[in-house]
């Protein structure tokens, strides 16, 4: 999988600008707000149709432009392959496929499998349980195409039901058999989800501690959990038992929906006990994990974007990422750093081919 030209117009801070990408690693350096982040982010565009950083769409228009144009063209299994994402104020985004738009973007994903590691990754340890759920959702549904259509299903009934309710409450009423029509649809797709987030961790956990220790070169006692109700109960049947309470709350509370990771060091939460170092190289082996898995799933190595990742790091770590980076396992990788001399310095070290570009 190899990104080899990157086109962006209107993009952010880019008005207009090319780049011709080496296979292995290139470096995006140059001085706080220059555009690293945003040279990573048109990548991530082309991925997943969506930035990584920004959530509003139009936003990621430059400012002085009503439309962006990111075009990339990538080699995947020895085949040409052509993405373009483009958005123009107060019309709908597209994305297509070698001329070809997409009529729904959820089928773009997986195509061209990307795993990024940025410092917005600590919104996985200090933000709600949504973005962990989020983050195991992204990583199921590159290589599970039903996934993504049963969480879809999911969530469409769990707003039904939700309404449902708000109704009963609002007109003091009340209809079991309505709302058993949604707790057996529910119960369907919640069990189907549970069952395959349940099998990835599995899988996913032990690669994530095996990473962990590479990168820390200790034996720190790290753990990630997978947390749920549906580990003891049928979805049915906690629906059945939580009746009163989603009546009184005017909403679900129980279900796929809550469901989180626990991140602990020492058995106590890293949130809390974790130092930025500690939690860093957390999140770092956990975004390994992913291209680990994604890459064993798919067969394909995922493009690497790296932001900004040396900042805090001490040096051991540094080069024991690097030294992690520099073998075979891995493919195209991108990264962005303030420090030109440092980052030429640590790529050196690996002996592999690479680009710097200075913005
Ligand atoms: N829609 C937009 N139009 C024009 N400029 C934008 C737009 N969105 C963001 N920017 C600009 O992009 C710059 C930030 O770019 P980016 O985050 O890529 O910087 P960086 O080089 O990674 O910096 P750092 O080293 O601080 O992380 C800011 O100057 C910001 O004003």
């Amino acid at each position: 999988m190899n990104l080899n030209t990157l086109s962006l117009v209107n993009y952010k801070n880019f008005e207009s600008q090319v780049f011709d990408f080496d296979t292995k690693i290139n470096c995006f350096v140059g001085a706080n707000g220059i555009g690293k982040t945003n040279a990573l982010d048109a990548i991530y565009h082309l991925a997943f149709g969506k930035s990584y950083f920004n959530p509003i769409a139009v936003q990621n228009i430059n400012h002085n432009a009503d439309f962006f144009v990111v075009d990339g063209k990538f080699t995947k299994n020895e085949r040409d392959e052509k993405i373009i994402v483009s958005l123009k104020r107060g019309q709908k985004k597209v994305i297509k496929k070698n001329g070809k738009a997409y009529e729904k973007f959820s089928e773009h994903i997986g195509f061209i499998p990307l795993v990024i590691i940025s410092p917005a990754d600590r919104d996985l340890i200090i933000e709600g349980s949504d973005t962990r759920r989020k983050f195991i959702d992204s990583v199921i549904s590159q290589s599970d195409k039903s996934y993504l259509t049963e969480l879809i299903n999911y969530n469409k009934v769990l707003s039904q039901r939700n309404a449902l309710l708000k109704f009963f409450a609002l007109n003091n009423t009340f209809n079991a058999d309505t709302l058993a029509i949604y707790n057996e649809q529910l119960h369907t797709y919640g069990s189907e989800i549970f069952k395959k987030r349940d099998a990835f961790l599995q899988t996913f956990i032990p690669i994530f501690k095996s990473r962990y220790e590479a990168i820390a070169q200790s034996e720190e006692a790290i753990n990630l959990t997978y947390k749920s109700d549906l580990f003891n109960t049928k979805l049915i049947d906690l629906l059945a038992k939580n009746i009163n309470k989603d009546k009184a709350l005017q909403y679900t509370s129980v279900g796929a929906h809550k469901d989180d990771l626990v991140f602990t060091i020492d058995e106590f939460p890293i949130k809390k006990f974790g130092s930025q170092g500690q939690q860093k190289s957390f999140l770092i082996a956990l975004k390994l994990a992913q291209f680990d898995f994604i890459k064993q799933q798919s067969g394909v190595s995922p493009i690497l974007l790296l932001d900004d990742i040396f900042d805090k790091l001490d040096e051991n770590r540094v080069s024991q990422i690097i030294s992690l980076v520099d073998n075979e396992h891995f493919g195209q990788i991108f990264i962005s750093d303030t420090h030109a001399e440092r980052t030429e310095d640590v790529i050196k070290q690996t002996h592999q081919s690479y680009k710097i570009f200075k913005l």
